[in-house]
């Protein structure tokens, strides 16, 4: 089944700590970003690209992209001061799909087989988010004192892709800017319209690079990989 991806690459990095863009820092002599657009470039089942950028990063992606091939499947627009600003940006710049996969630039190691089952699940339910158990004993923490120790059975890691009927986002998304509501995934803004959403069970390794050791985790993964290829 056909869809489009928005991959939201317009974030500062501010924790990550390197002075820019660690979409730009190199994983095994290729920019992180590359790693991302490479998995929807090269899948026949993914149309259209909306890349979400800085216009200080401009020239630097532009430079990047030329050389890709299949590059006229991505379509660049600017982002805004947060990841749902940017996301919005990108959604009006989609054309003609039923479905709409949002995608972090900041995920890399997203596979093929997640993508796959989730533009499944939001074509049969309308809205489908890539998710895994949580590991660890989880508390609420005020003040460096426990409050609470959470019942973890039903907690999950929520992880993008997260995908979506177009109609269902778009609305969500003009409804939380209506509302003034900021929340950190999709799926949050589609919650508050009463869909339900549908979870598909993601990858461990589908990690998001936001401070500095992750580059380690990241090495990591590439490096099991090319041994397992
Ligand atoms: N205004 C923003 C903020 C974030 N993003 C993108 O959303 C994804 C997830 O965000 P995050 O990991 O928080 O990235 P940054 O905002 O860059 O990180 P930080 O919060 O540490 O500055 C990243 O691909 C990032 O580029 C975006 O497009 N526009
Ligand atoms: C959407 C997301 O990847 C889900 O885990 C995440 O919330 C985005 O990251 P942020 O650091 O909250 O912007």
């Amino acid at each position: 089944m056909d869809y489009q991806v928005i991959i939201p690459a317009a974030g500062q990095g501010k924790r990550m700590g390197v002075g820019k863009n660690k979409l730009l820092l190199e994983l095994q002599e290729q920019p992180v970003i590359l790693h991302t657009i490479n998995v929807f470039l090269h899948d026949q089942n993914c149309k259209g690209i909306i890349l979400v950028i800085q216009p200080d990063d401009e020239r630097i992606f532009k430079e990047l992209l030329k050389t890709r091939p299949m590059k006229e499947k991505i379509k660049t627009v600017y982002g805004g001061t947060e990841r749902q600003f940017s996301v919005y940006n990108g959604l009006q710049a989609v054309e003609n799909t039923e479905i709409v996969l949002v995608h972090d630039g900041a995920r890399p190691f997203i596979k093929l087989s997640v993508i796959h089952q989730l533009v499944e699940k939001a074509h049969r339910h309308g809205a489908a988010i890539a998710a895994v158990p949580v590991k660890d004993t989880i508390k609420k923490v005020d003040q460096h004192q426990v409050m609470e120790t959470v019942e973890r059975s039903s907690l999950w890691q929520v992880q993008t892709p997260q995908a979506f009927r177009f109609s269902i986002l778009f609305r969500a998304h003009q409804q939380a800017h209506r509302e003034n509501f900021l929340g950190t995934d999709e799926s949050s803004l589609v919650e508050r319209l009463g869909y339900s959403v549908n979870v598909v069970t993601g990858d461990y390794d589908n990690i998001k690079l936001t401070t500095p050791e992750d580059l380690y985790f990241a090495e990591a993964i590439l490096k099991k990989r090319s041994v397992m290829k």
